[in-house]
This record gives structure tokens, C-alpha cells and sequence, in this order.
């Protein structure tokens, strides 16, 4: 019988290692085959030193534990984890057409109807995280992934719900962070709505909204939600309507995500199956 995959005693025997597909703040990626299904997946590995000295082995417990039960198409599945005298395996599914990052890098900005529809595709997921009391997944362009078809994939288990801070200062990125997590004040899943706000300005424009040269700049315009529209790429009002309603300092009154699936600038630009074809 089909022994869930979360239990399985897996080893690094049980695979093959094939390509690097990439290296991140704790460990690399490599594509990877089961041997005995031929399954294809991502194996993150992950070294026990960086995670101890980073003070992270609990929290990528705790990420791990959540991660193993969340099954939702837009979320990057975690089949399983071993772990050997130096390094930690995660099993992951793999997501063929890699980084969104890197997409959003070489087209610069993407069309409407393909910022819509990732935008659509990061709501239901969310809309599918809150409703497991999960939230704020970091959901910044690095930890998109594409997959075979074309669809989003959440890739961030959510590592800044405790180490946001720390790891915010560590690494750099404040763009994403609203109001309340700048001025560190609770927060709650409407800090998800802002950052899917600033990620739909960044896929429109190809710059998060209140970039600035120095950290204290950003943190200001954060929190003044100094929100500008350059005059190009042309943008359409509806999609600036949509995200002046997502970039609202007060999180109460930020448009909830089963809203934003029925504006109209949603509506019409995203693709129903959350597949951008080109
Ligand atoms: C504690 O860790 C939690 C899990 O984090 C990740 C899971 C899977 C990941 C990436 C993850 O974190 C970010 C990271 O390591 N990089 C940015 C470097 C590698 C980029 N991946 C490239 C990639 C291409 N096709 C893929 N199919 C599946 N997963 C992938 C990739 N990467």
C-alpha cells in the first residue's frame, strides 16, 4: 500500500541527484529522482551548522510540520525530510519552469494579463493559507517558482513569521513589509494583502512600489504609503484601483482577498485555471 510519503524512512540512497537548480540563504537545491517510483522532485538541503548558528532548526521544524499537510495547487508541495550527521533533505515537488524572479527580470514588467492572473493564483492560496490560520508567507518574487504548465508556486514556508525580523535586517528586503511589521507592531493576515498589493505593482511596473536607495528611505515611504504610478509602462486605471485598495495603511480597511478575486481589473485579465500561456 501506498506508505505516506511523510512517514517513509527516506535516505539520500533512495535517490538520484541530477542538476543544481539553485542556492539560497540556507542550503541548495538540487533536481532529483526517486529511484524506486522515478519520481522527479527537488531535494533542498539544508547544513544542520547554518541552521544552528542562524537559530532556525526549530522554526524549520515548525515550517516543516505545516508545510507536510497543506495541499493546494499553488503551493509548492513538501513530500518529505531526512536528515544525516551534517545536513537536513527537504523532498519537494519540482517546479519545471523555475523562479518566477528570474522571469520578472527578463521581461522586465509583465502584461496585464499575466500580472492578473499570478495575482489571482497568490489570492487563492492565501485565501487557502488563512483559512488554516496561516499567514504572511513572505510572498515576495524570489520565492515564486513556475510550474510545468506555467503556474504559480509558492516556495517560502513562511520562515519570517518568527524570524522576520532578524532575517528582514539579515537580508536586506524591506519592500515588501507593511506598516504594521515596519513599525513592528502585531500583525495580522492582512499583512498578506499588502505584500500581494506591492508584488501586483512590482509584476505592472518591474520595481516594488516604494523602493528607495536607503533602508530609513523605504521604511518612510512604507509608512507614509507614499504609492506613486510613473507614467510608464502604461498601466490601466482599473489594475491602479485594485492596488490603492491593497496599499492601505489601515490593515482593516485593506480589500480582503475574496474581493480582490471579484475586481473587476481581476475579472478581466486572469486567466480562470491561474495558467498564464503566453
Ligand atoms: C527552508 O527552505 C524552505 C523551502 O524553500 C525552497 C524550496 C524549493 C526551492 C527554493 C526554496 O527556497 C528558496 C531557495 O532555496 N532559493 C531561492 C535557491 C534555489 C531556487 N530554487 C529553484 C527551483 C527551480 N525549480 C524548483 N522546483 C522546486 N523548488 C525549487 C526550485 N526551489
Amino acid at each position: 500500500e501506498k506508505v505516506s510519503t511523510m512517514e517513509r524512512r527516506w535516505t539520500l540512497n533512495d535517490f538520484d541527484i541530477g542538476k543544481p537548480l539553485g542556492r539560497g540563504k540556507f542550503g541548495h537545491v538540487y533536481l532529483a529522482r526517486e529511484k524506486k517510483s522515478n519520481h522527479i522532485v527537488a531535494l533542498k538541503v539544508l547544513f544542520k551548522s547554518q541552521l544552528k548558528q542562524s537559530q532556525v532548526e526549530h522554526q524549520l521544524r515548525r515550517e516543516v510540520e505545516i508545510q507536510s499537510h497543506l495541499r493546494h495547487p499553488n503551493i509548492l508541495r513538501l513530500y518529505g525530510y531526512f536528515y544525516d550527521q551534517t545536513r537536513v533533505y527537504l523532498i519537494l515537488e519540482y517546479a519545471a519552469k523555475g523562479e518566477l524572479y528570474k522571469e520578472l527580470q527578463k521581461c522586465k514588467y509583465f502584461s496585464e494579463r499575466r500580472a492578473a492572473t499570478y495575482v489571482a493564483s497568490l489570492a487563492r492560496a492565501l485565501i487557502y493559507l488563512h483559512g488554516k490560520h496561516v499567514i504572511h508567507r513572505d510572498i515576495k518574487p524570489e520565492n515564486l517558482l513556475i510550474g510545468v504548465q506555467g503556474e504559480l508556486k509558492i516556495a517560502d514556508f513562511g520562515w519570517s513569521v518568527h524570524t522576520f525580523s532578524r532575517r528582514r535586517t539579515m537580508c536586506g528586503t524591506l519592500d515588501y513589509l507593511p506598516p504594521e511589521m515596519v513599525e513592528s507592531v502585531e500583525h495580522d493576515a492582512s499583512v498578506d494583502i499588502w505584500s500581494l498589493g506591492v508584488l501586483c505593482y512590482e509584476f505592472l511596473y518591474g520595481v516594488p512600489p516604494f523602493e528607495a536607495k536607503e533602508h530609513s528611505d523605504t521604511y518612510r515611504r512604507i509608512i507614509k504609503v507614499d504609492l506613486k504610478f510613473p507614467p510608464k509602462p502604461i498601466v490601466s486605471s482599473a489594475a491602479k484601483d485594485l492596488i490603492s485598495q491593497m496599499l492601505v495603511k489601515d490593515s482593516s480597511r485593506r480589500l480582503p482577498l475574496h474581493k480582490l478575486l471579484e475586481h473587476p481589473w481581476i475579472l478581466h485579465n486572469a486567466d480562470p485555471s491561474g495558467i498564464y500561456r503566453g
